[in-house]
């Protein structure tokens, strides 16, 4: 079985407990953290800066995964990495240099990823699979929590998985978008290993017993 790793979205979360919030979360068995900026320039939604990782990071001891939904890319990575972030993923599209954005986040000691939209072509990943160190498929459009999962995803996603296992390097593979008790297994069956999941975490009361749940699914793929 391969490695599932869990990766709550705090976009979901009470941002008036947000440290309480996220020791709940990896006391309830989160692998990650991860982490939604929105600039209100990329995507029509404003969230967290460094600022907020750089507050949180004290709470955790899980990598956070700084998921930048903004335009432009370069300027703000070095911030997020002196906040605390582990892994940064930005939108190839958002960014004038894939190559050079995905160097600078490893030169400023983070795994780097791309994320692609519903919409976005793959071919984003074409010379620059031995710069990634994650690859992120959305399965709603980016923006805003509580979307219905695209089916359409998990093709995308099995065509990752492909180029991920021919490449023989060593990527996660996250899916993020609607992800839920009932999907979770469909997700993990196309080939993804990382799941984020937002309203469907912290929109419940126990936490322990979504994520719980969530790998009982995933046991049975
Ligand atoms: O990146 C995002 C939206 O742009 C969120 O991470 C994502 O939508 C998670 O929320 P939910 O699980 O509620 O769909």
């Amino acid at each position: 079985m391969p490695t599932y790793r869990i990766a709550p979205s705090i976009l979901s979360a009470d941002f008036a407990r947000l440290g309480e919030e996220v020791r709940n979360v990896v006391a309830a068995g989160a692998d990650f953290i991860h982490f939604d900026v929105m600039d209100n320039h990329y995507v029509p939604n404003l969230t967290i800066g460094p600022l907020v990782c750089e507050a949180i990071r004290p709470h955790v001891q899980v990598p956070i995964d700084v998921h930048l939904m903004v335009k432009p890319v370069d300027r703000i990575i070095p911030d997020f990495a002196r906040a605390g972030a582990n892994l940064i993923t930005f939108h190839p599209e958002a960014s004038e240099h894939i190559d050079r954005s995905l160097q600078l986040i490893r030169d400023n000691g983070c795994k780097s990823g791309l994320v692609f939209n519903p919409g976005t072509p793959l071919h984003y990943l074409d010379h620059v699979m031995d710069k990634v160190d994650m690859v992120l498929i959305m399965s709603v459009n980016p923006g805003f929590g509580g979307q219905s999962f695209i089916p359409e995803a998990l093709k995308k996603i099995a065509e990752v998985r492909r180029r991920i296992d021919e490449s023989g390097r060593d990527i996660l593979l996250e899916v993020d978008g609607g992800i839920k008790v009932e999907n979770i297994a469909a997700a993990a069956a196309a080939g993804a290993d990382t799941f984020v999941a937002g309203s469907a975490i912290f929109g419940k009361p126990d936490y322990k017993a979504v994520i719980d749940a969530m790998r009982a699914e995933l046991a049975k793929v």
